[in-house]
C-alpha cells in the first residue's frame, strides 16, 4: 500500500512537472463529469415531480448530452498526457542507462531491473490519471448517494456500500499481478532473446548454416508457452475476483433497488434514485479498476524509481590525455562463487611511452586482469596504481578517463559512419577529428554520413572493417592508456603489420597494454609479461623470452615460430 501511495505521489508530481496543461484538462474534466450523474437524478425528480417542466427537461438535455462528448474529449486528453510521460520516462531510462558503468552492467540484477524498468514506463504513464479517475468516481458515487439518500437513506447508503467489493477485489488482484508480472517479464525476456538469436543478421546466419534455427524456435515457444501459461492463470483468477465482486455489488444494487420500493419515497424520486444508482453502477466499477490499476502499477514503479534513483548523476564528460605510469601491485582476485582465486599477486607495470604485452593461454587471466586495471572488478587484495595513487579512491567514471578499452568483443555500431566513430570520445567532435581516426583504413575516404549495417539498407563490411573502426574510436579518444585486447584477431597480416607499425610510431605520448596471441607482434614490445594460472610467471623483452628455452613463453610460441 506504502507503494501504491509513493506511485501516485511521485506520477502526479511528474504530471505537473512534465505536462501541467493537460493534467489540469484533464483533471477538471473528470471532475465535471463525476458531478453529472448526481445532475441527473435532481434534473429526473424535478421532471417527474411536475411544475416547472422546462427548465429540468433543459437540463436534463444538456447533462445527458454532454456526457458522452465531455467523456470521448476526457479519455483523449489522457491518452495525449499518458503519451507525453510515457516519452518523458523512456527517455530518462535511455539517459540512465548510458550512464551505467561496466560493473554495474556485469551485475545481472542490474540488466534484469533495468529490462523491469523499461517494461514498467507503460503502466506508469498510466498511473498518472488514475487517482483523477479514482477522486471523480468516489466523487460520483458519493453525490449519487447524497441525491439518493434524500429521497431513501438506505438506498444511498447501499450504492456507497457497493464500491467495497469492487475495491476489494481489485485489490487483490493487483496483489497477485504484482507478483505474476515479473515472472511473466523474465520469461519473456529469455524468448526476446532466443528470438533475437534467429534474426540477427550474424546468429541468425549462423544458425540458417547449421539448420538448427528450429531448436532456438523451440525454447522460444517453452517461453512464450511459460509466459502465457502465468497469464493466464492471472485471467482466470482475476475473472473469479471480479465475478465474485460483481454478485455482491448486484445484492447492494437490488437492496438499494428494494429500499427504494418497500421504504417509499414519493414515485417521483424511486424514479430518479432508479436511474441513479444505475449509472452509479459504471462509476463504481470505474473506481475499482482506476484503483487497481494503481496498485497493480506500484511495484513495477517501484523498481523504475529505485534503478533510477540509484544512477549517479551524469558527471564531467573528459579524457585523460597523459598518465604517466600504471601498475597492478600484487594482485588477488577470486570471482563470486569461484573456488580458487583467478588472479594471485599479480604484478604489472607500464610506464608512459612504453609497449607492454600480457601473453598467456585461454583462461590464463589476461582479461581479468584488464578488468582490474579499468576498474570494473576491484581486487581483494593488493592495489592498482595510477600514477602511484591508488584507483581504489577513484570513482568509476574518473578512473575510466584515463583508458581506452578496446576488448575482446567490440561494439558493431550500425550508425553512420560519423556517429560509429565519433562515439569514441564523450565530448561532441568535429568531422576533422573523425576524418584522421579513420585515416589509413579502408573508410579514409568514404562519406562520413555512410549508413553502416546492411540491416539498415547500408554498406555492410566485414569483421576486420568492424575492429578496424573501433581502433579508429579508441585513436579518436587518444587516452593516456591504450589497452588493446587482441587488437587485430580479424585483421590479415598486412593491415595487422601497419597497425602495429603505426602503434610503435605513436606511442611515446601514452601507455600502450596489448593482449595478443601472435608473436610476430610481441617483438615490439618493451616488456612481455607471461601469466600462466593467474600470475605472472616470466617478462622480459621477445629476445629475452626466446632464449630461455625451457620458458613457459618460448613453449607458447614455440610452434608460431618454427
Ligand atoms: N565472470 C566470471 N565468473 C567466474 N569466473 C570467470 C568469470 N570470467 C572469467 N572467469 C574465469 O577466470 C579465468 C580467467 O579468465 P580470463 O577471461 O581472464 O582469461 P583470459 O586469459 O583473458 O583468456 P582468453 O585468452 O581466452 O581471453 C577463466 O578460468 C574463466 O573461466
Amino acid at each position: 500500500m506504502l507503494d501504491a501511495f509513493r506511485a501516485v505521489r511521485d506520477s502526479l508530481v511528474d504530471a505537473v512537472r512534465i505536462t501541467p496543461g493537460r493534467f489540469a484538462t484533464y483533471s477538471a474534466l473528470q471532475l465535471l463529469l463525476a458531478l453529472l450523474p448526481g445532475a441527473q437524478v435532481v434534473l429526473i425528480r424535478a421532471l417527474v415531480e411536475g411544475g416547472d417542466r422546462w427548465g429540468p427537461l433543459l437540463g436534463l438535455t444538456v447533462v445527458v448530452g454532454a456526457m458522452y462528448p465531455l467523456t470521448q474529449v476526457a479519455n483523449a486528453v489522457g491518452q495525449r498526457m499518458m503519451l507525453r510521460l510515457r516519452l518523458a520516462l523512456r527517455v530518462e531510462l535511455a539517459e540512465v542507462a548510458a550512464r551505467l558503468s561496466p560493473s554495474r552492467l556485469a551485475a545481472p540484477e542490474v540488466v534484469r531491473d533495468l529490462e523491469a524498468s523499461q517494461a514498467a514506463t507503460h503502466p506508469m504513464s498510466d498511473v498518472a490519471g488514475k487517482p483523477v479517475q479514482v477522486l471523480s468516481a468516489a466523487a460520483t458515487a458519493v453525490v449519487l448517494c447524497v441525491a439518493i439518500a434524500s429521497i431513501n437513506l438506505l438506498s444511498g447508503l447501499l450504492v456507497l456500500a457497493a464500491l467495497v467489493p469492487t475495491v476489494l477485489a481489485f485489490t487483490l488482484i493487483s496483489r497477485m499481478e504484482a507478483t505474476g508480472w515479473p515472472r511473466v517479464a523474465e520469461h519473456e525476456r529469455k524468448a526476446a532473446y532466443a528470438t533475437e538469436q534467429l534474426i540477427q543478421q550474424r546468429p541468425g546466419t549462423e544458425l540458417a548454416v547449421l539448420g538448427s534455427g528450429w531448436k532456438v524456435a523451440g525454447l522460444v515457444a517453452d517461453s512464450r508457452a511459460a509466459a502465457t501459461g502465468v497469464l493466464d492463470r492471472m485471467v482466470r483468477t482475476a475473472m473469479w475476483y471480479e465475478l465474485g465482486a460483481a454478485f455482491v455489488t448486484v445484492v447492494l444494487f437490488g437492496g438499494a433497488l428494494m429500499a427504494l420500493l418497500a421504504l417509499g419515497g414519493s414515485s417521483a424520486g424511486a424514479v430518479a434514485a432508479v436511474a441513479g444508482t444505475i449509472s452509479g453502477l459504471n462509476a463504481i466499477r470505474q473506481c475499482g479498476y482506476a484503483f487497481g490499476s494503481i496498485v497493480t502499477a506500484a511495484p513495477q514503479a517501484a523498481i523504475y524509481r529505485r534503478f533510477v534513483r540509484s544512477m549517479p548523476a551524469a558527471g564531467r564528460r573528459t579524457v585523460v590525455r597523459r598518465v604517466d605510469s600504471v601498475a597492478l601491485d600484487n594482485v588477488t582476485y577470486r570471482y563470486p562463487g569461484a573456488v580458487q582465486p583467478t588472479l594471485r599477486g599479480m604484478c604489472v607495470e607500464a610506464r608512459r611511452g612504453e609497449m607492454v604485452a600480457l601473453v598467456g593461454v585461454n583462461g590464463a587471466g589476461k582479461s581479468t586482469a584488464i578488468n582490474l586495471l579499468v576498474g570494473s572488478l576491484r581486487p581483494d587484495d593488493g592495489r592498482v596504481l595510477i600514477d602511484g595513487v591508488d584507483a581504489a579512491a577513484m570513482v568509476e567514471e574518473e578512473r575510466l578517463a584515463h583508458f581506452g578499452l578496446l576488448v575482446q568483443e567490440f561494439g558493431r555500431f550500425e550508425f553512420t559512419l560519423r556517429d560509429a566513430v565519433a562515439l569514441g570520445a564523450p565530448e561532441e567532435v568535429v568531422d576533422g577529428e573523425v576524418r584522421a581516426a579513420l585515416g589509413g583504413t579502408f573508410a579514409a575516404e568514404l562519406p562520413l554520413d555512410t549508413q553502416l549495417g546492411q540491416q539498415w539498407g547500408g554498406t555492410g563490411i566485414s569483421g576486420g572493417q568492424w575492429q578496424r573502426l573501433a581502433l579508429a574510436r579508441i585513436r579518436l579518444r587518444d587516452a593516456g592508456i591504450w589497452i588493446l585486447d587482441e587488437p587485430t584477431s580479424a585483421i590479415d597480416a598486412e593491415a595487422e603489420q601497419e597497425i602495429f607499425d603505426e602503434l610503435r610510431r605513436t606511442s611515446a605520448a601514452r601507455i600502450t597494454i596489448v593482449v595478443s596471441h601472435r608473436a610476430w607482434t610481441l617483438r615490439a614490445m618493451d616488456r612481455i609479461y607471461v601469466v600462466d594460472d593467474g600470475h605472472v610467471v616470466q617478462q622480459g623483452t621477445y629476445q629475452q623470452l626466446m632464449t630461455q628455452s625451457e620458458g613457459r613463453f618460448a613453449r607458447l610460441f614455440a610452434a608460431q615460430n618454427q
